[in-house]
């Protein structure tokens, strides 16, 4: 794990500098002309991202905890190799493993537009739920807006089932309001209460628990007119595009969220899930990649 002496060599006068959120927990600070940002070592973990003179397009809860081993609620946690529960192990970690661990940063630049930093996610420990050779990068962007790039990397000699999500957590004015425009006519599993697959029907807007994995590898919008905002998802390398929302029993339950925090978010995830996972082939590589932005109405 790096330490904040050993993070020093990254540091950006005036756009990147690291401190400790909690005892051995470095986090990146930036502060560019652009837009601000702060993301954890621990799972590459993106945790605020605000354009200048915006407001925060991505949603931390109140109540995260920071610590190893424990996913950060909120942000954009990187769920991989696997997305939700493991296709066969069912005492595998949700979401993979990747949102549990520290990272490594390998990288920093800044210019006129951007800071961006590069990570790694150490392989070693990890055999246990991947023992293929692999390596895995993010590349995180942050200007006026915010671009992430994950990179799987086979370095094996069989192909490797990877499924996946960038899992962003939108601020929104409040999530009974808004609506995900860009799903009309995508065929999705709802995965609340029994499971069942269905056909969108115009824009997804929440008045309860939403949980879908959707068939899309469309640009979705989340239009918020309260905010006079509208969020734009752009992706490539995704098949999937999954939506949640807890609502109030599930945010209930969630110890990480205050109960009403479930007012102030929705997830919109780029994902490649289910029935999208990716084969990656041997000594063969897969790229998911994300640009989010935000325009007044
Ligand atoms: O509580 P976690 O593990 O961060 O997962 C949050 C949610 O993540 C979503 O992506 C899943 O579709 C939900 O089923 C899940 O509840």
């Amino acid at each position: 794990m790096q330490t904040l002496p050993d993070l020093a060599e990254y540091e950006i006068t005036g756009q990147l500098r690291f401190v400790e959120k909690s005892a051995g927990y470095p986090v990146a600070q930036i502060t560019h002309p652009k837009a601000s940002g702060e993301i954890a070592l621990h799972g590459a973990h993106l945790t605020a991202f605000q354009p200048a003179g915006e407001k925060p397009i991505i949603f931390t809860s109140s109540q995260a905890i920071y610590t190893e081993g424990k996913a950060i609620r909120g942000g954009i946690p990187i769920c991989w190799p696997w997305f939700n529960a493991h296709p066969t192990e069912s005492s595998f970690p949700s979401h993979g493993f990747a949102r549990n661990r520290f990272w490594n940063l390998i990288a920093s630049q800044a210019n006129e537009e951007f800071v961006e930093l590069t990570f790694e996610l150490p392989t070693q420990g990890t055999e246990i739920w991947l023992p293929q050779s692999t390596r895995t990068t993010l590349r995180v962007r942050i200007g006026h807006e915010l671009q992430l790039e994950l990179l799987s990397e086979n370095f094996s000699n069989e192909s490797i089932t990877v499924s996946e999500a960038l899992h962003s957590y939108f601020c929104v004015s409040d999530s009974s309001q808004v609506s995900v425009t860009g799903l009309d006519q995508a065929r999705y599993i709802d995965t609340v209460g029994e499971q069942t697959e269905r056909l969108q029907s115009g824009d997804v807007s929440f008045s309860g628990e939403v949980d879908r994995i959707y068939q899309s590898d469309a640009t979705t919008h989340i239009l918020d007119k309260n905010w006079n905002r509208i969020i734009k998802i752009q992706k490539s390398g995704s098949g999937s595009t999954v939506v949640w929302n807890p609502w109030n029993e599930k945010a209930a339950d969630l110890g990480d969220l205050a109960d009403e925090e479930y007012h102030d978010f929705i997830c919109v995830e780029t994902a490649n899930a289910h029935d999208k996972s990716v084969s990656v082939p041997a000594m063969g590589k897969h790229l998911c990649s994300l640009i989010i932005s935000a325009e007044t109405l």
